[in-house]
């Protein structure tokens, strides 16, 4: 099986934040085993915007599990940032989660006694060092939020808390950002804010954000769609647009409606 790349990128290892090979995950043993994953093959070239999509028990969440190392695929390797994640033990798992990969859920997960600056430097914190202010606050500031450092969680908005957790996911400048439905919890006006910092992100910044998203909309603001049926993927989309992303998902849910989704495999 070959691996699932994007077009004008070659193979050379380097390139790649983020190579699943041939990754398979099967949860569950015996007769109600599920194959979540069946070798899944993926490059995801450094500073690019990733969209993974399908319909709902298709494998995303396996996959964004596999690839941070909060789970341990059944059998095929995940490659973080040039380090392959099988060799390593909880520890430094761990370590490589807090130094090299950064994390945006839908639910923010603010700490919601500390202030939109403590919030932010945290994770260095953990990892025994000192953030800059200055680098803080100018993060913070692109964001929209240099005039909120000393705020609580609880006296913003939802889409400024949602940037809160993205300004904490950049700033030790990770190998990858796994972002995990980023706008599921927010209207429209600030999930198209949040879509367009991680997209300034990447392009201004040269960062690799992996997203998962059930919205074409969220998707259109990616480089490209990697979509998920059964375990697989069942195609890539570069340029996408939200029309071609909804009609994309309508086809693989008719297909899955066929095949209903949670099968045991
Ligand atoms: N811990 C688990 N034990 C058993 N089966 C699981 C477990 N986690 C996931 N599965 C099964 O694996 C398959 C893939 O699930 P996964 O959560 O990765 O899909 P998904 O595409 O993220 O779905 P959704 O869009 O609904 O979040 C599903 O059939 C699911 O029921």
């Amino acid at each position: 099986m070959t691996r699932t790349e994007y077009p004008g990128h070659t193979a050379a290892r380097s390139r790649y934040a983020l190579e699943l090979r041939e990754v398979v995950k099967v949860h569950g043993h015996g007769d109600t085993s599920v194959t979540a994953l069946d070798r899944v093959a993926l490059g995801i070239p450094r500073g690019t915007f990733t969209a993974v999509m399908g319909p709902s028990g298709s494998g995303k969440s396996t996959l964004l599990h596999c690839a941070a190392g909060l789970d341990r695929p059944t059998s095929g390797s995940v490659v973080l940032d040039g380090r392959e994640l099988s060799g390593l033990d909880e520890t430094a798992l761990t370590r490589l989660r807090r130094d090299r990969m950064g994390f945006v859920f839908q639910s923010f997960n603010l700490v919601p006694t500390l202030t939109v600056e403590q919030n932010v430097t945290l994770p260095l914190e953990f990892a025994g060092r000192r953030a800059d202010r200055h680098t803080v606050r100018t993060l913070l500031t692109r964001l929209g939020l240099g005039e909120r450092m000393d705020r609580l969680p609880a006296e913003l908005s939802g889409g400024q808390q949602q940037r809160v957790a993205i300004a904490r996911a950049l700033l030790s400048r990770p190998a990858v950002v796994f972002a995990d439905e980023p706008t599921g919890a927010l209207d429209t006006q600030a999930a198209r804010d949040v879509l367009d910092i991680l997209r300034e992100a990447v392009t201004a910044s040269d960062q690799t954000i992996v997203m998962v998203t059930h919205d074409p909309v969220a998707a259109s603001y990616a480089d490209t769609v990697v979509f998920f049926a059964d375990g697989r993927i069942a195609g890539t989309m570069s340029r996408p647009t939200a029309d071609a992303v909804a009609a994309r998902m309508a086809q693989l849910a008719a297909v899955s409606q066929a095949q209903p989704a949670g099968s045991a495999r």
